[in-house]
């Protein structure tokens, strides 16, 4: 388990994390979500002990990871997936740390061919695209089996199909009752990956609860429904006091205010005919970029304090710095060719 308690890390004028709370349990998936320069990084950092708290604590097992015993058998970590040394082999890599943890040197091959690396085992890293990397990365936390991942944002430069398997593996690492944290900006990436979330803007938390209970606090309020009897189905919507706006498809409003199941048995009454019914995914992005916007996209500053030049637009996503790497498939990686992503996939963007 993770524990964050009441966490502040200011540097200079900035607060990045902002007397932040929130437990990491073992056995699921728990999403860490935020706009950039929320802080996610800092605030895994601070548990990993990269940097000090200005106050608070992140605890590990109920220790400061410093004081833990043999660290990198509790946790692993995924920051930086481009912090490694270029010209050594992706294997040569992974045995140097195996020797630096005490980890036997049969594991470095179990886990090139966990990340569907093998192929390339004995390649120089500094080749590598962003999602190879990415999954040296993951072959690294990996190596000295811990109990607890951390992970910021493995699916950074993934190509769908890796997404896919980025996706099964942590499930799979999940069911074996292991503790996960991973960061995202994506939330529609999270709602398939994640079974719980913690969402943070500006340093602060803004939600901390199960996906389910997300989607069903954050969406589902809008519904596309198609019906060859419209007009009549809007006066209808209209009497019951929800709102009618264009869906940009013929045939078809998109209902704010209710749900499937509501606006269903609304039709079913009056005997109107529907030929489609669908709750509005997107609008799940749209809550999370609303409540993250309440509170702006950038750690605050203190006052008088100019916003950088290069600064984008509160409430709107920079892109990840990665691009995608279309070209490289794995080879025998878990979960290569499991089909298409569920729904949600951003591919990066
Ligand atoms: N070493 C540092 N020195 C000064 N400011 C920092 C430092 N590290 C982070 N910050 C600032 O703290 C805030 C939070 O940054 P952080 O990288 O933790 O956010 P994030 O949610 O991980 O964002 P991203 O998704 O872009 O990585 C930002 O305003 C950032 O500029």
């Amino acid at each position: 388990m993770i524990e964050v308690r009441d966490l502040v890390k200011r540097y200079g004028a900035t607060t990045a994390v902002d007397h932040l709370s929130f437990t990491v349990q073992p056995g699921r998936i728990t999403g860490f979500l935020g706009p950039n320069g929320a802080g996610k990084s800092t605030t895994m950092r601070l548990i990993l002990g990269l940097d000090r708290p200005t106050s608070g604590s992140a605890l590990i097992e109920g220790k400061p990871y410093r004081d833990l015993p043999d660290p990198l058998r509790h946790v692993g970590a995924l920051l930086e997936a481009r912090a490694v040394h270029g010209g050594r082999t992706a294997f040569n890599h992974l045995l140097y740390l195996a020797q630096t943890q005490g980890v036997p040197k049969r594991r470095v091959q179990q886990v090139l061919e966990l990340v569907g690396l093998q192929p390339v085992a004995n390649k120089r890293t500094k080749g590598f695209s962003l999602g190879m990397s990415q999954r040296l990365g993951i072959a690294a936390a990996l190596l000295a089996d811990p109990r607890i991942l951390i992970l910021d944002e493995p699916v950074n430069g993934l190509d769908p199909e890796g997404i896919v398997w980025i996706r099964d593996l942590m499930k799979a690492l999940a069911a074996e009752g292991r503790t996960i944290l991973v960061s995202s900006h994506l939330m529609n990436e999270m709602a398939v990956t994640a079974d719980h979330l913690v969402v943070v803007g500006r340093g602060r938390l803004q939600a901390d609860m199960p996906v389910a209970q997300f989607i069903a606090q954050f969406s589902g309020s809008a519904v596309l429904v198609r019906s060859p009897q419209l007009e009549t189905l809007r006066a209808a919507v209209a009497e019951k006091g929800w709102q009618c706006t264009p869906s940009g498809q013929e045939g078809a409003v998109v209902v704010t205010g209710t749900t499937a199941p509501e606006l269903g048995e609304l039709a079913a009454a009056r005997g109107l005919v529907l030929h489609e019914l669908t709750p509005q995914r997107a609008s799940l992005e749209e809550a999370f970029m609303e409540l993250t916007r309440e509170v702006g996209q950038f750690a605050h500053r203190a006052p008088g304090q100019p916003e950088p030049a290069d600064a984008p637009v509160p409430g709107q996503y920079a892109p990840p710095s990665g691009q995608p790497d279309a070209g490289f498939t794995a080879p025998g990686a878990p979960g290569a060719g499991a089909g298409q992503p569920r729904g949600g996939n951003d591919g990066g963007h």
